[in-house]
């Protein structure tokens, strides 16, 4: 089955969404050192990036049911407090839509943003069609000016058949060496089941192919890990980076840019275990999933399970994700089971 037209509709929905988020952390990072405490941007944006998707995904595929299981809601923005930034978060939304060719006359009113918000309170699940989205993922990469992605994917009976990442941030050449000067900046990753990972400008065309990094050899592997070390237990990465023999030290970066740059073979392995008690989204890994693999990798649980995201909002989970190439797999599964096995041994002591 193709998945063409969605596909065109999706890059469009994310590429716009990202041009709204760009303007906004541009003006975040210009502004003084007291309003960058200041959480609102970011809320804006996240809003802003939401409403658009889901307005633009609706308007172009208007002829087939539309589901969308997504990160916001309009709750708060609906309060008496809400009104100011629901009216700056319309008045973005107005602004990006009227730099898109086909959109430029659409106006939409406050109460549209809050129903094209609401429209991502679709629970998702094994049956029908169903986009995913999360309009920032990396908010406090966004906040810090660093990397962040929307990432939007569409899952059809359960399996994810598409995949789109705009990662305004990510330089369009390999973050594997950072003494290298910095280049231009802003990558669009696009996948559809069968027909491989592309990447091209944020704002332009020319796709090439990508393909992730063929190295078997675990002492020549780098790997990506969050930024935030309370996303990620950082002692267990390194535990298992050590029984593997990484030489390298850990890269880290926020949101599911680290899936992109991982489908392009800048690093070779990207480890997650959050801490006890958080429950991973399927919004945070549904585009970078089939990115990735698309490209030749693969994601699994700590189990060695591939992700399932057919069971609704949430993934269900074996401990955490880790994602690298078919030839690593085996070797990073085996250092996964020993180091929580050490864990778990000494926490019981
Ligand atoms: N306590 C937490 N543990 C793990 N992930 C988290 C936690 N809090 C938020 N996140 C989510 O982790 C993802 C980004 O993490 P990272 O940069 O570490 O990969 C985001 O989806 C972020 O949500 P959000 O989309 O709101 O930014
Ligand atoms: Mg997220
Ligand atoms: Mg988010
Ligand atoms: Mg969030």
């Amino acid at each position: 089955m193709s998945y063409d037209r969605e596909l065109v509709a999706a890059k469009k929905a994310a590429s716009l969404a990202a041009r709204l988020c760009q303007k906004i952390q541009r003006a975040l990072l210009q502004s003084d050192v007291q309003s960058k405490s200041d959480r609102s941007p970011v809320t804006v944006a996240d809003y802003g990036s939401q409403a658009v998707v889901s307005f633009i995904l609706e308007k172009e595929l208007v002829d087939v049911p539309f589901s969308l299981v997504a990160e916001e809601d309009s709750g708060d923005l609906r309060e008496e407090s809400g009104k100011e930034i629901l009216n700056r978060i319309t008045a973005l939304v107005n602004e990006t839509l009227a730099g898109a060719d086909t959109y430029a006359s659409s106006t939409l009113s406050e109460e549209s943003v809050l129903t094209a918000i609401d429209k991502g309170k679709s629970e998702g699940g094994p049956i029908g069609r169903h986009w995913v989205l999360d309009p920032i993922d990396g908010t406090k990469g966004f906040l810090r000016g660093d990397q962040y992605a929307i990432a939007l994917a569409l899952l059809d009976n359960g399996k994810v058949v598409l995949g789109v990442l705009a990662c305004p941030n990510l330089p369009l050449t390999s973050i594997a060496h950072k003494d290298t000067a910095p280049t231009e900046v802003g990558c669009l990753f696009y996948a559809q089941a069968g027909s491989g990972t592309y990447m091209e400008p944020l704002d332009g065309s020319s796709p090439v192919k990508v393909t992730v990094s063929d190295i078997d050899n675990t002492e020549e592997a780098s790997f990506f890990e969050s930024y935030e070390a309370a996303h990620s237990m950082q002692d267990l990465t390194s535990s298992i980076a050590q029984k593997l023999g990484v030489k390298a030290p850990p890269v880290r970066i926020d949101s599911q840019a680290k899936y992109g740059a991982l489908s392009r073979g800048d690093g070779a392995i990207y480890m997650r275990f959050p801490h006890k008690g958080y429950r991973e989204k399927i919004w945070d890994h549904a585009a970078g999933c089939i990115v990735v693999t698309e490209a030749g990798g693969i994601a699994t649980d700590a189990g060695g399970n591939l992700l399932d995201f057919s069971k609704g909002r949430f993934l269900d989970l074996d401990t955490g994700i880790i994602v690298t190439n078919q030839k690593l797999m085996p070797a990073l599964l085996k250092a996964v089971r020993e180091s929580l096995e050490e864990k778990s041994s000494s926490s019981s002591l």
